[in-house]
C-alpha cells in the first residue's frame, strides 16, 4: 500500500507550530536553559552506546510535543510499518524500499511480492563471507598463482560512497589488503589509482546496480584493458568480480557467472552498502566486522521501529531539523565528526540525504509550497574549525550542526583525545552561549586597550550564540556503532520524506544531465543531433577546437 499523501502545512499541528514559532523564534537558548535546570537531562536520549543530547536547540517541551503531534497527524507510524514490511513506497519506480531487510535477523521474514527475501539475503552474505575469507587468507589466487594484495572497487554514487566511507571509517580494523576506489569517469583518476598496482595481485570489484552507468563501465573497461596488457582474456575471471542486479550485462562484460554477487531492485543505490555492494568493506575488514556493521544497523532499526516518537532518536532529530528548515528557513545542515576516520561521512550523507529529499513535487504530483531537503556539508573537527566555523559562529545564516564524538579513541592517544574532545565540547558551548558585550569589553580592558580601541573592536568580537547543535557521544567507533549511526541517518531521511510528503527513494533529477552528456558525446564524434543553447554551443566548440 502507498504512503498517505498529506500536505503537512494543512495540518492542525503545523498551524500550532506556526504560532508557537512566533513566540519562541527570538528566545535565546541560554534563557531556555535558565528557565529549566533539568533541560540538559530531559533533552537527551541514551541508547546502547549512544548518548544524544539535543538540548542545545531552539525548542522547548511544547515545540517537541507539537512536532510529535505533526508526525502523528501525518501517520508516521503507518509509514514506518509500510517501510519495514516491503510496501511499494518507492511509488514512481514501483519498488519496495528494503535496505533494512539486508540486515534482518536470519529467522526474520520480509515479504516482497509474497516471497520471503531473507533466505536469499543470507545466501549472498554467505557468498560474501566465503569469498572475502579466501581473498584475505590468500587461498584465492590471481592468474599467476599469487595471493591478492590490492582490491580496486569500481563504482559511483551509492556503489562507491558507502563502501568507500565505511572502509575509511573502519580503517583501524583493516587487514593487509590495500583497498582503493575508482569512481570518477576522469581518466586521470583512473590512471592515478592504477599507479603502482601489479596486475598479478590486483582484484577488481565492479559495482553497479544497473550495470549501465557510463562512469563505471568506462572505468571497468579501462581497468580491464590495463589488466590485459600483461594477462590474457581467460584470466579476467580470476581478477574481476561484479555486484549488480543486471546479470546479462555482466556476462557481456566478460565476468564469470561464479564471480557475480547479486543484489535486488528493492535496494536503492544510496542505501546499498549493506548488500554485496559492501563486498569491498568485507574484503578490507573481514566478514566478521562487516556482519557487526549490519548488526549495529539492525539494532538501530529496532529502536526506530519500537520506540515512542518522543524518545526515538531518528524521529526526534528529523523533527527538529524540520523545525529549522520549515520555520527558521535554515537551508543547510553541517555534519561534524570528531574523528578523522569519518572524513567521508558527510560526502556519503550528501548523496543519502540530498538525492533522497531534494524533491519539489509532492506525493500527489503537485509542486510543494514549502521547503524540503536540506543542503548537507561538513568535514571533521578540528580541521573544520580552522576552515568554515567562522561562518557558523558569526555569519548571517543559521546552520544547525550535528557534532559526532567518541568517548574513547581507538589508538589510546590520551593526550590527543583530550585535546580533540575539549574542542568538541568547546564548539557546541560557544555556539550556544556566544560571547556578550560585557565579557568582550572586560577582555579588551584586560588586554590594556584604551576606550577608543574598545569601542571600535567590540562589535566584531561579540558572538550572538543561540546556534543550534546536536551532540552525539558514542562510546567507541566500532563496526556496530558505525552501523547504528548510518542507519540513524537513513531513518532520519525517511521520516523527513514522510513529513514533507515527497518520494524519497527515486532520483529522476540525475537523469537529464546523463542524457545531455550522451548527446554531447555524439557531438564530439561528429554525429551532432542536439541543439544547444548559445553558451553551451560556444564552450563545446572551443573544447573541440583543441
Ligand atoms: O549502481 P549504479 O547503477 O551504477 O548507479 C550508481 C548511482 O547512480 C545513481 O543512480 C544516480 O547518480 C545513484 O542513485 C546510484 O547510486
Amino acid at each position: 500500500m502507498a504512503l498517505k499523501a498529506i500536505n503537512p502545512t494543512k495540518t492542525k499541528a503545523w498551524e500550532k507550530l506556526s504560532s508557537h514559532f512566533e513566540e519562541i523564534k527570538d528566545v535565546h537558548m541560554v534563557e531556555l536553559f535558565r528557565k529549566n535546570p533539568e533541560r540538559a537531562k530531559e533533552m537527551a536520549i541514551e541508547w546502547n552506546d549512544f548518548y544524544v543530547d539535543y538540548s542545545k536547540n531552539r525548542i522547548n517541551k511544547e515545540t517537541l510535543d507539537l512536532l510529535v503531534s505533526l508526525a502523528e497527524e501525518l501517520d508516521l507510524q503507518d509509514a514506518i510499518s509500510k517501510y519495514f514490511s516491503g510496501d511499494t513506497i518507492n511509488e514512481t519506480e514501483g519498488r519496495a524500499v528494503l535496505h533494512t531487510a539486508l540486515r534482518a535477523g536470519k529467522d526474520d521474514e520480509v515479504l516482497v511480492d509474497g516471497v520471503n527475501v531473507v533466505p536469499e539475503v543470507y545466501q549472498v552474505r554467505e557468498k560474501i563471507s566465503q569469498f572475502s575469507d579466501s581473498v584475505i587468507n590468500g587461498s584465492r589466487k590471481g592468474y599467476t598463482g599469487k595471493a591478492f594484495t590490492h582490491v580496486v572497487n569500481i563504482g559511483i554514487g551509492g556503489s562507491d560512497l558507502g563502501p568507500a566511507m565505511v572502509t575509511e571509517a573502519l580503517a583501524y580494523y583493516k587487514n593487509h589488503l590495500d583497498v582503493r576506489f575508482i569512481s570518477n569517469v576522469d581518466g586521470d583518476h583512473v590512471m592515478e589509482s592504477l599507479k603502482g598496482l601489479d596486475p598479478e595481485t590486483t582484484l577488481f570489484v565492479v559495482v553497479s546496480k544497473t550495470f549501465t552507468t557510463q562512469e563505471t563501465l568506462s572505468n571497468a573497461t579501462t581497468a580491464k584493458n590495463w589488466f590485459l596488457k600483461t594477462a590474457s582474456e581467460k584470466d579476467v575471471a580470476k581478477h574481476f568480480v561484479a555486484v549488480s542486479t543486471n546479470l546479462e550485462k555482466i556476462a557481456d562484460f566478460g565476468i564469470h557467472a561464479d564471480n557475480v554477487f547479486p543484489m535486488w531492485d528493492w535496494v536503492g543505490g544510496r542505501f546499498s552498502l549493506w548488500s554485496a555492494v559492501g563486498l569491498s568493506i568485507a574484503l578490507s575488514v573481514g566478514y566478521e566486522n562487516y556482519a557487526k556493521l549490519l548488526d549495529g544497523a539492525r539494532a538501530m532499526d529496532q529502536h526506530f521501529k519500537e520506540t515512542p516518537f518522543e524518545r526515538n532518536i531518528p524521529v526526534v532529530l528529523s523533527l527538529i531539523n524540520i523545525w529549522y528548515n520549515n520555520f527558521f528557513d535554515a537551508e543547510s545542515e553541517a555534519i561534524i565528526p570528531y574523528t578523522q576516520y569519518l572524513h567521508r561521512f558527510s560526502a556519503y550523507l550528501q548523496q543519502g540525504i540530498m538525492e533522497s529529499n531534494g524533491k519539489s513535487i509532492d506525493r500527489n504530483g503537485q509542486r510543494v509550497g514549502y521547503q524540503t531537503g536540506t543542503i548537507i556539508w561538513g568535514e571533521p573537527g578540528t580541521n573544520s574549525q580552522h576552515a568554515f566555523f567562522q561562518l557558523i559562529h558569526q555569519g548571517t545564516k543559521l546552520i544547525p550542526a550535528d557534532f559526532i564524538g567518541f568517548t574513547e579513541s581507538l589508538h589510546g592517544e590520551e593526550d590527543h583525545h583530550k585535546k580533540l574532545m575539549s574542542n568538541f565540547f568547546a564548539q557546541t558551548e560557544a555556539l550556544l552561549n556566544g560571547k556578550v558585550e560585557d565579557v568582550v569589553i572586560g577582555e579588551l580592558k584586560a588586554q590594556g586597550k584604551n576606550e577608543e580601541q574598545i569601542k571600535a573592536l567590540t562589535p566584531f568580537k561579540i558572538f550572538e550564540g543561540n546556534k543550534p547543535t546536536n551532540t552525539f557521544m558514542i562510546d567507541r567507533l566500532t563496526p556496530q556503532s558505525l552501523g547504528a549511526l548510518i542507519a540513524l541517518y537513513e531513518h532520519k531521511i525517511f521520516v523527513q520524506g514522510v513529513v514533507w510528503n515527497i518520494f524519497s527513494y527515486d532520483q529522476w533529477g540525475v537523469e537529464l544531465g546523463k542524457q545531455l552528456a550522451n548527446n554531447i558525446l555524439k557531438d564530439f564524434a561528429g554525429e551532432t543531433t542536439a541543439e544547444h543553447d548559445p553558451s553551451t554551443a560556444l564552450l563545446i566548440k572551443r573544447f573541440m577546437e583543441h
